[in-house]
């Protein structure tokens, strides 16, 4: 699943400060209820407090309001009894009504005017009245009964600051007789307070109603703390005036500047009340302390969430990662990965298998293997799903997958079971393999198949041979190989192009396509050879002999036509050997296509356009073919060749010049004729060697006679094959040869053929020029014999035209033949050539020829080809006979 971590980390980074807030709001309402618990606590205990000292104070008023009561008594009888007050009775009475508090107090008794006549450390030089004294006002205005306390006052004997409780006594008729007093010093409140346990910042102190300071403790050295100065915040006036007995309250602008929790009350029995206050430093210390430990616990708790949280994102960001980094290579592989459940359902799927199959995601993803699979029936592909399924292992295997369109592609997919989220599903990757699919093919075809005709080639046609001579084997039938081979092939390359060769070649390769049934097999071996295989024909050889022999005869009929080549059209024909196979057992694949090679070049030497059966006597011809290329390397090796010279004469019988023609002086054989080994040398190349030998013989015999007053005129001509004239060096090496011999180049001249001239009309015009420039001239040899158009013979410098010796054979018998050298003699007058004729065995073909404007003659007429002593013996006797 696909997170996305910055929204990841927000989320945690809310939820922990959630969870903080959570716990610090926890820890802060516990914290606050502990202050105010605490708070609560210490208001109760101060009020407690202030309480406890009201009492304290209670008692001790209540202990001197006895001790008065009881002096006051005393003092009354004393006056009833006695009229007059006696001091050592009054000191007595003190003595018996002194107890507790009243011990520390001075006691002191005034007359009706307010001097204290009796009383502790009252002497009658320390006399003093208490005549301005509220208290002693009050008592002589009012009989009440009552015991008064008096705000803090100075007093003026003990000096120091004092509250004074006081009753009236009265004389016995109940006139105002005077007071007694009980001075109980500020210290006696101080002690009271100092017995608290407030604290280090608690305080305890008792005010006058008027806010005059009786006691505090503890101790101030400050204007605050001084005895008898007035003081107090406002809060605390405020609640004095409001006359409330008491109340607790928060003060935190105090004078010694600690905040507290105070509880002020009102005394009973003074005019005074009491603040007890204890200090916010003391009552929330511990609370402090705990807010500090619960602080600390939350912000461990806050680095305990923080890091887990931290932790979490860490892995879930490192997770998002790896799904990232797998969802990248899955949706950017070029294979087509789709995950499916057990049931071929797509569970997920890549970009690219979504490409592949020409669908959205959203399509795909759901989609049945079925869908898309277009080799397999449902059935099938369950078996395989479930094969996948079982084995752990990674399978890889070819299907087709098909298109959205329809369309359907090869594919190459590896699958393996893998465990997701706790269940199996099956991971594919599936490639598509159209292209090595097409190279595969196009190598399979450029491997089995000839790239012109699209025909099955050698090798195809060897492996079903194999398999045609093991299905005869089992079969017990017969098969044949027909091998075809076009007659003159290479006359229709060099003279129409190989191009147009081609084009018959194809031509030829869809006729011969026709010619069999669709299980036979026609194969092309290379250049103009063709090979119909033909199965399962007849068990026994005759018959099959026989139909192979049909089929023979009607590819024979089927190319026996004429083509049309570029301009011109061509009648071809071909030469069919045939061989049958599957009689012998084990014998070797290929022997039956050299069989139906050796009966094909029979039938070539037949005469061509014929069908010729394998006959073991056409091996000796093999033998004897590889006999004779053999002999001519040597031949040319040992100059075993030699020249003989035909002469060439005019009308008036004089000789023009001399064709040089080769012989082989074989040294078993004898003189071998050239028919016999110049289109073997020219196949096996040792036409460039050879002819490179006879232009330098020719040359050297030029040369030779170059002083020899009747043979320096002479010219000789030389045949120049097409392989050797279309050769790159050849003007080179005629010049090289022109030089080496040191010959007159205008007594040189070539006979080409035309199929020579045909291919490139440029190069070959180019080469001839260059030549030309030399000196050297050029005769066009066999003309008439070709198939090609006439019109190079305008743009090459040519010199003379020949007549061929078949034309000149039947000159007198075949109007045709007639014609046709007519036709080549007015040509070569038009085009300002001379014009020579070949092969004139007789007076009357000269006298025809004669007649018709041919000039010049070469044939048995006048002389055979003659080596050359016989040829200066012939040419001697001619100059002798001119002379007579
Ligand atoms: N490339 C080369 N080709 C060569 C060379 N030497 C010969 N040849 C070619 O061989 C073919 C056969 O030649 P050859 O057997 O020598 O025959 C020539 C003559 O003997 C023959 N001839 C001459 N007069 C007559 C005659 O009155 N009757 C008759 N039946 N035959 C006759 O004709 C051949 C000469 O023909 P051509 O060359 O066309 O002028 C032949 O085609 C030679 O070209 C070589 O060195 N190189």
């Amino acid at each position: 699943m696909q997170h996305d971590s910055g929204k990841i980390l927000g989320g945690l980074i809310a939820t922990v400060l959630a969870l903080n807030l959570f716990v610090a709001g926890l820890l802060g309402y516990a914290m606050l209820e502990a202050k105010s618990r605490k708070e609560r606590e210490v208001r109760t205990t101060v009020e407690n407090l202030a309480l406890l000292l009201d009492q304290s104070v209670s008692s001790s008023v209540r202990e001197i309001d006895l001790m008065l009561r009881g002096v006051q008594l005393r003092l009354e009888r004393e006056l009833r009894e006695k009229g007059r007050l006696q001091r050592d009775n009054f000191d007595s009475a003190i003595v018996l009504h002194r107890d507790g508090l009243s011990q520390t107090a001075q006691v002191r008794v005034s007359d009706s005017a307010g001097t204290v006549v009796l009383g502790d450390r009252v002497t009658s030089e320390t006399r003093t009245s208490y005549a301005d004294r509220p208290f002693f006002l009050d008592h002589r205005a009012v009989d009440d009964g009552e015991t008064r306390a008096s705000k803090l006052l100075h007093g003026r004997i003990a000096n120091t600051w004092i509250v004074v409780f006081s009753r009236r006594y009265n004389t016995p008729e109940g006139g105002f007789a005077g007071i007694v007093t009980a001075a109980v010093p500020a210290d006696h409140f101080q002690r009271l307070l100092s017995g608290l346990q407030l604290g280090p910042h608690g305080i305890a102190l008792v005010r006058d109603l008027d806010m005059t300071l009786v006691a505090r403790w503890p101790r101030l050295d400050a204007p605050a703390g001084v005895i008898g100065g007035r003081g107090g915040s406002l809060e605390l006036s405020e609640i004095v005036a409001s006359e409330v007995r008491a109340q607790s309250f928060y003060s935190a602008r105090t004078a010694d500047g600690v905040a507290r929790i105070n509880a002020y009350r009102r005394l009973e029995r003074l005019p005074a009340f009491v603040v007890v206050g204890w200090g916010e430093k003391d009552y929330l210390a511990q609370w402090r302390e705990d807010v500090g430990k619960a602080m600390l616990l939350w912000v461990l708790f806050l680095g305990v969430t923080g890091l887990a949280a931290w932790l979490l994102y860490r892995l879930v960001a490192a997770n998002d990662r790896a799904n990232e980094r797998s969802r990248i290579l899955l949706q950017n592989a070029s294979d087509g990965i789709h995950i499916t459940d057990v049931d071929g359902a797509v569970i997920e799927a890549s970009d690219a298998f979504c490409r592949m199959l020409g669908r959205s995601r959203s399509e795909v993803v759901g989609m049945q293997v079925g869908s898309w699979d277009a080799c397999h029936s449902e059935d099938a592909l369950r078996a395989r799903m479930s094969e996948l399924f079982a084995s752990s292992e990674v399978h890889t295997f070819e299907t087709a997958h098909r298109r959205k369109d329809g369309s359907a592609y090869p594919v190459e997919v590896t699958s393996f079971p893998l465990e997701v989220d706790g269940r199996t599903v099956l991971f594919n990757s599936a490639r598509d393999i159209s292209a090595r699919k097409s190279v595969e093919a196009e190598v399979r075809k450029l491997a089995y198949f000839d790239f012109l005709t699209g025909l099955p080639n050698r090798r195809l046609l060897m492996e079903r041979l194999e398999r045609a001579q093991a299905s005869c084997a089992r079969d017990g039938t017969v098969g044949a190989l027909l091998f075809i081979d076009l007659d003159n092939f290479k006359a229709v390359n060099d003279t129409v192009g190989h191009q147009e060769g081609d084009r018959l070649l194809v031509q030829v390769a869809s006729i011969l396509a026709r010619c069999v049934r669709k299980d036979d097999t026609v194969a092309r071996l290379g250049g103009d050879e063709f090979i119909v295989m033909l199965e399962a024909l007849a068990g026994e050889g005759r018959e099959a002999a026989e139909q192979a022999a049909a089929v023979g005869n009607k590819i024979l009929a089927a190319l026996n036509q004429r083509f049309q080549l570029g301009s011109s059209e061509h009648r071809t024909s071909v030469s069919i050997g045939v061989s049958l196979f599957g009689e012998l057992a084990d014998e070797p694949i290929d022997e039956p296509l050299r069989r139906a090679d050796m009966a094909m070049y029979r039938a070539k030497l037949g005469g061509r356009n014929a069908v010729c059966f394998f006959d073991p006597s056409m091996q000796a011809d093999v033998h004897a073919r590889a006999d004779v290329e053999a002999g001519l390397w040597v031949a040319l090796e040992q100059r075993q060749f030699v020249l003989h010279y035909q002469p060439q004469v005019a009308a008036d019988g004089t000789v023009l010049g001399l064709e040089a023609l080769v012989r082989w002086h074989h040294p078993v054989r004898g003189l071998v004729p050239p028919d016999e080994f110049i289109a073997l040398a020219e196949e096996c190349g040792l036409i460039l060697p050879l002819g490179r030998w006879v232009l330098e013989a020719a040359c050297a015999q030029l040369a030779a006679w170059a002083d020899h007053p009747q043979r320096s005129r002479l010219v000789i001509s030389v045949n120049v094959s097409a392989r050797q004239f279309l050769h790159e060096d050849f003007v080179a090496g005629v010049v090289a040869a022109l030089e080496h011999a040191g010959a007159d180049p205008r007594r040189l001249d070539l006979e080409l053929t035309e199929s020579s001239l045909v291919t490139d009309i440029d190069k070959v015009s180019a080469k001839m020029e260059a030549l030309k420039a030399r000196g050297v001239g050029f005769s066009l040899d066999d003309f008439g014999t070709g198939y090609s158009s006439l019109a190079y013979l305008k743009r090459l410098p040519l010199d003379q035209l020949k007549i061929d010796r078949s034309f000149v054979r039947d000159i007198l018998v075949d109007p045709n033949d007639a014609a046709i050298a007519r036709m080549i003699i007015v040509l070569a007058e038009n085009l300002g050539l001379r014009v020579i004729a070949e092969g004139v065995e007789t007076a009357e073909q000269r006298e025809f020829l004669a007649g018709n404007g041919c000039s010049a003659y070469q044939g048995y007429l006048f002389s055979a080809p003659r080596p050359i002593a016989a040829l200066e013996d012939f040419l001697d006797a001619r100059a002798t006979q001119a002379l007579c």
